[in-house]
């Protein structure tokens, strides 16, 4: 095997590593991509998009449902093969890659699949899937965009059993009646609505002592007393003892036995770091993160962009942090990576929109904090949309700044709202500024003007 020249080499082409790549190609450097699954990663194919198709069909039923109060009497029959057969051929074309291949074939790319693994600075050895293997001499360097697996839970007797992830989920075709899920993340809150919606009995089983731990308390109130309104059974500040199949799955909480037709196990993520190859740059080799700069490096001639950068698992991080590491390659000067306002929202109906800190981080860092909270459903346009109509908007301010530092919108369209947040947030508005803004009536969005309000400093 004879080691080949190239500009630069990307082990994992998930959203940051495909798009760093056709950046790069586009800009005329000689860029071999690696991917061992499917070209594009988790969000295309096991995440966002068709989480987000489940969601769409979940909500407009709920919206059905609404309309004998509003609109007038509705019928409605859930049928979840128009969500499967989205999901199969709208958008994951029976999870085949070659769209996303063909976009970065034309942009120059070249795509090796296989799995690839780091030989010391710019040199990549890889394990082709075809028996093959190469060696790569990346002359600028390599970027390290490896994304993340379902974690897998220590629970005794767990691993016996044919659990759903992410990965399954996406692509069931027929219904439990019932359904555990383990985790009140973001994936465990967003499908446990969902399925709910198309009428299968859930059971939400968090570890903390409240779902969307990381968000507000304010928001993960909102978002329990929702799922509970719509049949879910939540517990929190649970401990799994053990989990046993026999047909239905039984999950041991110890003081009780939750027993359901499926299990989902929606608990978080791992790297895929080890045996990456990092300690040929002398870094550990059982990183569970990967530390990184403002410019995206992680070690020589080593750039790592993605969820395994510890920044934020979000589809728009990877992107923003692979845009970040082109320019640096390119030699361009900045702007560098600024996680001040990053941004993030939980599909949950109503959406949880939250932007830079919470108030708890806030405080954690010693800033003048004040905060305020507004209730969507007071507002007019929460009174005119009634049912449905659940929600808070959350200031987190520093007062010594006069800026908004943090900010959460729980409100139908609460992503759409979070908009002006971010902007807010981002370019710290001066407060005194936000205050004087026409806020259209009738908006969810004009929540934010009462919040601001009750900022009191
Ligand atoms: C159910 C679900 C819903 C989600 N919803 C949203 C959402 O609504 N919005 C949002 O912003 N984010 C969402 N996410 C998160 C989002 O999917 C990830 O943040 C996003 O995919 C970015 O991940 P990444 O760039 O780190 O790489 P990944 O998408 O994880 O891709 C990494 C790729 O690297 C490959 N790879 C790994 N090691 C090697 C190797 N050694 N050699 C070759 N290839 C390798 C893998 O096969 C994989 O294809 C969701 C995630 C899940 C699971
Ligand atoms: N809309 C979005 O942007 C979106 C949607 C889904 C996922 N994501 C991304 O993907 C990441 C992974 O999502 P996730 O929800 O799997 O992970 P997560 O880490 O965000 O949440 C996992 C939850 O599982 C709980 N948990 C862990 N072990 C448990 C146990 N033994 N028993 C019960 N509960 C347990 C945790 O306390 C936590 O609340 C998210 O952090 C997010 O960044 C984003």
């Amino acid at each position: 095997m004879s080691a080949r020249d190239v500009d630069v080499v990307v082990i994992g082409l998930g959203p940051g590593g495909e798009f760093a790549a056709q950046k790069l190609a586009e800009a005329g450097l000689r860029v071999v991509g690696v991917e061992q699954g499917l070209v594009g990663g988790e969000c295309p194919f096991y995440g966002c998009i068709p989480s987000k198709i489940m969601i769409r069909g979940a909500g407009t039923l709920a919206e059905a449902r609404r309309a004998p109060l509003l609109g007038g009497p509705t019928d409605v029959t859930p049928d979840w093969s128009l969500v499967a057969r989205r999901i199969d051929k709208q958008a994951t074309n029976h999870w085949n890659d070659d769209a996303h291949v063909d976009r970065l074939v034309e942009a120059g790319v070249e795509v090796i699949r296989g799995r690839g693994r780091l030989d010391g600075p710019g040199r990549v050895l890889v394990d082709g899937a075809d028996g093959d293997g190469h060696e790569l001499v990346a002359r600028r360097g390599v970027i390290l965009n490896a994304g993340t697996m379902p974690a897998t839970l220590p629970i005794d007797g767990l691993a016996d059993t044919p659990y759903w992830t992410n990965r399954e989920v996406v692509k069931v075709t027929e219904l439990p009646s019932s359904l555990v899920v383990i985790g009140g993340g973001p994936i465990g809150c967003e499908l446990t609505q969902a399925f709910a919606r198309y009428g299968v009995e859930v059971t939400l089983l968090e570890v903390a002592d409240r779902i969307l731990g990381p968000e507000e308390p304010e928001s993960s109130e909102v978002i329990h007393g929702v799922l509970e309104s719509e049949g879910v059974t939540i517990r929190t500040g649970v401990k799994i003892g053990n989990v046993r199949h026999d047909g239905r799955f039984h999950v041991d909480l110890g003081s009780e036995v939750v027993s359901a037709d499926q299990l989902l196990v929606a608990a978080g993520r791992r790297t895929l770091l080890t045996g990456i190859g990092l300690e040929t740059l002398g870094l550990a080799d059982d990183l569970k993160m990967i530390e990184t700069d403002e410019r995206m490096r992680a070690g020589e001639r080593l750039w790592a962009v993605g969820d395994a950068t510890g920044k934020g698992a979000f589809t728009h991080v990877s992107m923003y942090q692979g845009a970040v590491a082109v320019r640096d390659i390119l030699g361009e000067d900045g702007p560098w990576a600024d996680y001040r306002a990053v941004s993030r929202v939980t599909f949950t109906d109503p959406e949880v929109g939250s932007v830079g800190m919470s108030e708890k981080q806030a405080r954690d860092a010693g800033l003048q904090v004040v905060v305020s909270v507004a209730d969507i459903a007071e507002s007019s346009r929460g009174w005119i949309h009634q049912v449905g109509n659940e929600g808070v908007i959350k200031l987190v301010a520093d007062a010594d700044r006069g800026i908004l530092v943090g900010a959460s919108a729980v409100s139908p369209a609460g992503g759409e709202v979070l908009g002006l947040l971010a902007a807010a947030v981002h370019a710290e508005i001066p407060i005194s500024t936000l205050r004087t803004m026409h806020f259209a009536y009738p908006t969810f969005h004009r929540t934010i003007e009462v919040a601001l309000a009750g900022l009191e400093f």
